[in-house]
Protein backbone atom coordinates (compact mmCIF):
# COMPACT_ATOMS: atom_id res chain seq x y z
CA UNK A 1 0.00 0.00 0.00
CA UNK A 2 1.15 3.34 -0.84
CA UNK A 3 1.98 5.87 2.00
CA UNK A 4 2.64 9.18 1.22
CA UNK A 5 3.42 11.73 4.17
CA UNK A 6 0.38 14.35 5.01
CA UNK A 7 1.47 17.79 4.02
CA UNK A 8 0.43 21.07 4.33
CA UNK A 9 -3.57 21.75 3.65
CA UNK A 10 -2.13 25.06 2.05
CA UNK A 11 -2.74 24.45 -2.07
CA UNK A 12 0.11 26.60 -2.58
CA UNK A 13 3.61 25.52 -4.00
CA UNK A 14 6.42 28.34 -4.29
CA UNK A 15 8.32 28.28 -7.21
CA UNK A 16 12.30 28.91 -6.15
CA UNK A 17 13.02 29.86 -9.74
CA UNK A 18 16.72 31.14 -8.78
CA UNK A 19 19.98 30.74 -10.15
CA UNK A 20 22.01 29.32 -7.22
CA UNK A 21 21.26 27.43 -4.04
CA UNK A 22 21.97 30.50 -1.82
CA UNK A 23 19.34 32.56 -3.26
CA UNK A 24 16.58 29.53 -2.96
CA UNK A 25 17.24 29.17 0.64
CA UNK A 26 17.53 32.66 1.35
CA UNK A 27 14.07 32.97 0.38
CA UNK A 28 13.04 29.86 1.77
CA UNK A 29 13.99 30.29 5.13
CA UNK A 30 11.48 33.73 4.87
CA UNK A 31 8.73 30.98 4.19
CA UNK A 32 6.93 28.92 6.48
CA UNK A 33 6.63 24.78 5.41
CA UNK A 34 3.48 24.41 7.00
CA UNK A 35 1.99 27.23 4.80
CA UNK A 36 3.51 25.95 1.32
CA UNK A 37 5.61 23.62 -0.44
CA UNK A 38 8.10 24.63 -2.84
CA UNK A 39 8.95 23.84 -6.68
CA UNK A 40 12.79 23.42 -7.90
CA UNK A 41 12.57 24.10 -11.84
CA UNK A 42 15.35 23.42 -14.15
CA UNK A 43 17.57 26.01 -13.44
CA UNK A 44 17.80 25.91 -10.11
CA UNK A 45 18.33 21.88 -9.95
CA UNK A 46 20.95 22.34 -12.71
CA UNK A 47 23.02 24.81 -10.38
CA UNK A 48 22.40 23.34 -6.98
CA UNK A 49 21.70 19.53 -7.82
CA UNK A 50 20.41 17.23 -5.05
CA UNK A 51 22.11 18.84 -2.46
CA UNK A 52 19.72 21.83 -2.61
CA UNK A 53 16.69 19.38 -1.95
CA UNK A 54 18.06 17.72 1.21
CA UNK A 55 18.66 21.22 2.25
CA UNK A 56 14.91 22.43 1.73
CA UNK A 57 13.34 19.25 2.96
CA UNK A 58 15.53 20.11 6.47
CA UNK A 59 14.21 23.10 7.15
CA UNK A 60 10.50 21.04 6.22
CA UNK A 61 9.60 21.63 2.83
CA UNK A 62 8.00 19.06 0.65
CA UNK A 63 9.39 19.21 -2.52
CA UNK A 64 7.67 19.22 -6.36
CA UNK A 65 10.83 18.53 -8.27
CA UNK A 66 10.15 19.72 -11.66
CA UNK A 67 11.98 18.54 -14.50
CA UNK A 68 9.60 18.05 -17.15
CA UNK A 69 11.00 14.87 -18.19
CA UNK A 70 10.62 14.24 -21.94
CA UNK A 71 12.75 11.52 -23.66
CA UNK A 72 12.34 7.43 -23.84
CA UNK A 73 10.43 5.89 -22.27
CA UNK A 74 13.19 4.04 -20.88
CA UNK A 75 15.40 7.06 -19.81
CA UNK A 76 12.64 8.49 -18.33
CA UNK A 77 11.64 5.31 -16.10
CA UNK A 78 14.82 5.96 -14.81
CA UNK A 79 14.88 9.53 -13.94
CA UNK A 80 11.54 9.25 -12.49
CA UNK A 81 13.17 6.27 -9.82
CA UNK A 82 15.96 8.93 -9.07
CA UNK A 83 13.82 11.29 -8.64
CA UNK A 84 11.49 9.36 -6.27
CA UNK A 85 14.88 8.69 -4.48
CA UNK A 86 15.66 11.79 -3.81
CA UNK A 87 12.12 11.35 -1.45
CA UNK A 88 10.70 14.65 -3.45
CA UNK A 89 7.00 15.23 -2.89
CA UNK A 90 6.05 15.38 -6.33
CA UNK A 91 7.40 14.57 -9.59
CA UNK A 92 6.42 15.91 -13.19
CA UNK A 93 7.04 14.33 -16.89
CA UNK A 94 5.73 15.75 -20.35
CA UNK A 95 2.33 13.78 -21.54
CA UNK A 96 3.72 14.82 -25.32
CA UNK A 97 6.34 11.60 -24.44
CA UNK A 98 3.50 9.80 -24.91
CA UNK A 99 1.53 6.59 -23.72
CA UNK A 100 4.40 4.04 -23.53
CA UNK A 101 6.80 6.63 -21.98
CA UNK A 102 3.78 7.61 -19.30
CA UNK A 103 3.38 4.05 -18.67
CA UNK A 104 7.17 3.66 -17.90
CA UNK A 105 7.20 6.28 -15.54
CA UNK A 106 4.24 4.88 -13.86
CA UNK A 107 6.09 1.20 -13.79
CA UNK A 108 9.14 2.77 -12.52
CA UNK A 109 7.54 3.80 -9.53
CA UNK A 110 5.28 0.83 -9.28
CA UNK A 111 6.82 -1.59 -6.10
CA UNK A 112 7.79 1.69 -4.18
CA UNK A 113 6.60 1.98 -0.61
CA UNK A 114 6.93 5.98 -0.43
CA UNK A 115 6.06 6.80 -4.16
CA UNK A 116 6.05 10.71 -5.12
CA UNK A 117 2.80 11.88 -6.87
CA UNK A 118 3.41 11.61 -10.89
CA UNK A 119 2.08 14.08 -12.46
CA UNK A 120 2.08 14.96 -16.67
CA UNK A 121 2.24 18.25 -17.85
CA UNK A 122 -0.42 19.07 -20.93
CA UNK A 123 0.09 21.84 -22.73
CA UNK A 124 2.79 24.77 -20.88
CA UNK A 125 0.84 27.50 -19.54
CA UNK A 126 2.88 29.98 -21.88
CA UNK A 127 0.97 28.77 -25.00
CA UNK A 128 -1.89 30.33 -26.60
CA UNK A 129 -3.73 29.10 -29.07
CA UNK A 130 -1.67 30.80 -31.67
CA UNK A 131 1.29 29.26 -30.36
CA UNK A 132 0.14 25.95 -31.04
CA UNK A 133 -1.30 26.81 -34.44
CA UNK A 134 2.41 27.71 -35.50
CA UNK A 135 3.64 24.31 -34.34
CA UNK A 136 1.76 22.26 -36.46
CA UNK A 137 -1.30 21.43 -34.08
CA UNK A 138 -4.67 22.18 -35.03
CA UNK A 139 -6.50 21.50 -31.71
CA UNK A 140 -7.02 24.42 -29.43
CA UNK A 141 -4.93 24.40 -25.95
CA UNK A 142 -8.52 23.43 -24.21
CA UNK A 143 -8.82 20.53 -26.23
CA UNK A 144 -5.19 19.72 -26.64
CA UNK A 145 -5.08 19.58 -23.16
CA UNK A 146 -8.31 17.17 -22.66
CA UNK A 147 -6.44 15.25 -24.61
CA UNK A 148 -3.16 15.01 -23.03
CA UNK A 149 -5.38 14.62 -19.58
CA UNK A 150 -6.82 11.77 -20.85
CA UNK A 151 -4.11 9.65 -21.67
CA UNK A 152 -2.30 10.85 -18.67
CA UNK A 153 -5.77 8.90 -16.52
CA UNK A 154 -5.12 6.27 -19.03
CA UNK A 155 -1.63 5.86 -18.28
CA UNK A 156 -2.65 5.36 -14.36
CA UNK A 157 -0.48 8.36 -13.76
CA UNK A 158 -1.75 10.70 -10.36
CA UNK A 159 -2.42 13.80 -12.55
CA UNK A 160 -1.82 16.68 -15.09
CA UNK A 161 0.18 20.35 -14.79
CA UNK A 162 -2.74 22.46 -16.84
CA UNK A 163 -3.92 26.28 -16.77
CA UNK A 164 -6.94 26.35 -13.72
CA UNK A 165 -9.22 27.60 -17.56
CA UNK A 166 -9.14 23.70 -18.06
CA UNK A 167 -10.12 22.89 -14.79
CA UNK A 168 -13.69 22.46 -14.75
CA UNK A 169 -13.94 20.21 -17.76
CA UNK A 170 -10.87 17.97 -16.50
CA UNK A 171 -12.70 17.77 -13.28
CA UNK A 172 -15.79 16.91 -14.32
CA UNK A 173 -13.73 14.06 -16.56
CA UNK A 174 -11.51 12.11 -14.43
CA UNK A 175 -12.85 13.02 -10.69
CA UNK A 176 -12.05 14.15 -7.80
CA UNK A 177 -8.74 12.23 -7.70
CA UNK A 178 -7.14 13.46 -10.67
CA UNK A 179 -5.02 15.94 -9.12
CA UNK A 180 -5.08 19.91 -10.92
CA UNK A 181 -1.71 21.07 -10.41
CA UNK A 182 -1.80 24.37 -12.42
CA UNK A 183 0.83 27.31 -12.52
CA UNK A 184 -0.60 31.00 -14.66
CA UNK A 185 -1.01 32.29 -11.27
CA UNK A 186 -1.08 35.99 -11.08
CA UNK A 187 -2.39 37.87 -8.22
CA UNK A 188 -4.73 40.87 -9.73
CA UNK A 189 -2.33 43.54 -11.16
CA UNK A 190 0.80 41.36 -11.30
CA UNK A 191 2.33 41.34 -14.84
CA UNK A 192 1.75 38.31 -17.39
CA UNK A 193 5.07 38.29 -18.43
CA UNK A 194 5.63 35.22 -20.46
CA UNK A 195 2.46 33.14 -18.84
CA UNK A 196 -0.44 33.35 -22.03
CA UNK A 197 -3.08 30.90 -20.03
CA UNK A 198 -3.62 33.05 -16.18
CA UNK A 199 -5.96 33.44 -13.66
CA UNK A 200 -5.83 35.39 -10.10
CA UNK A 201 -5.47 32.18 -6.92
CA UNK A 202 -9.12 32.80 -5.90
CA UNK A 203 -10.13 31.97 -10.01
CA UNK A 204 -7.81 28.74 -9.80
CA UNK A 205 -9.31 27.53 -6.52
CA UNK A 206 -12.93 28.34 -7.82
CA UNK A 207 -12.32 26.53 -10.95
CA UNK A 208 -11.11 23.10 -9.81
CA UNK A 209 -7.62 23.42 -9.14
CA UNK A 210 -6.16 21.02 -6.06
CA UNK A 211 -2.80 23.48 -6.46
CA UNK A 212 -1.67 26.67 -7.14
CA UNK A 213 1.96 27.00 -8.72
CA UNK A 214 2.93 31.00 -8.01
CA UNK A 215 7.00 31.54 -8.42
CA UNK A 216 7.00 35.61 -9.52
CA UNK A 217 3.62 37.16 -7.34
CA UNK A 218 5.69 35.95 -4.43
CA UNK A 219 8.95 35.50 -4.97
CA UNK A 220 8.66 39.00 -6.75
CA UNK A 221 7.72 40.69 -3.93
CA UNK A 222 9.59 42.71 -1.07
CA UNK A 223 7.89 41.00 1.50
CA UNK A 224 7.26 37.51 0.47
CA UNK A 225 6.23 35.66 3.73
CA UNK A 226 3.82 38.90 3.44
CA UNK A 227 2.64 38.11 -0.52
CA UNK A 228 1.81 34.23 0.56
CA UNK A 229 -0.10 35.49 3.33
CA UNK A 230 -2.40 37.49 1.45
CA UNK A 231 -2.75 35.14 -1.00
CA UNK A 232 -3.85 32.36 1.54
CA UNK A 233 -5.84 34.90 3.34
CA UNK A 234 -7.54 35.56 -0.12
CA UNK A 235 -8.29 31.97 -0.58
CA UNK A 236 -9.90 30.92 2.81
CA UNK A 237 -12.32 34.41 1.61
CA UNK A 238 -13.57 32.85 -1.64
CA UNK A 239 -13.91 29.06 -0.27
O1 LIG B 1 5.40 22.42 -14.51
C1 LIG B 1 5.35 23.59 -14.13
O2 LIG B 1 5.52 23.86 -12.94
C2 LIG B 1 4.95 24.64 -15.08
C3 LIG B 1 4.17 24.22 -16.14
C4 LIG B 1 3.52 25.16 -16.95
O3 LIG B 1 2.76 24.82 -17.87
N1 LIG B 1 3.74 26.49 -16.71
C5 LIG B 1 4.57 26.93 -15.71
O4 LIG B 1 4.69 28.15 -15.53
N2 LIG B 1 5.22 26.01 -14.91
C6 LIG B 1 6.17 26.47 -13.87
O5 LIG B 1 5.46 27.25 -12.91
C7 LIG B 1 6.23 28.38 -12.49
C8 LIG B 1 5.45 29.64 -12.75
O6 LIG B 1 6.17 30.75 -12.30
P1 LIG B 1 5.56 32.21 -12.31
O7 LIG B 1 5.10 32.49 -13.70
O8 LIG B 1 6.71 33.07 -11.86
O9 LIG B 1 4.41 32.20 -11.31
C9 LIG B 1 7.55 28.30 -13.24
O10 LIG B 1 8.51 27.74 -12.35
C10 LIG B 1 7.30 27.36 -14.40
O11 LIG B 1 8.44 26.59 -14.72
Amino acid sequence: MTERVRGPASPVIVALDYADGDAALALADRLDPALCRVKVGKELFTAAGPALVEALQARGFQIFLDLKFHDIPNTVAGAVRAAAELGVWMVNVHAGGGRRMLEAAVAALADRRDKPLLIAVTVLTSLADADLAELGYAESARERVQRLARLTAEAGLDGVVCSAQEAPQLRAAHGPGFQLVTPGIRAAGDAVGDQRRVVTPAEGLALGADYLVIGRSITGSADPAGALSAIIDGLHEAR
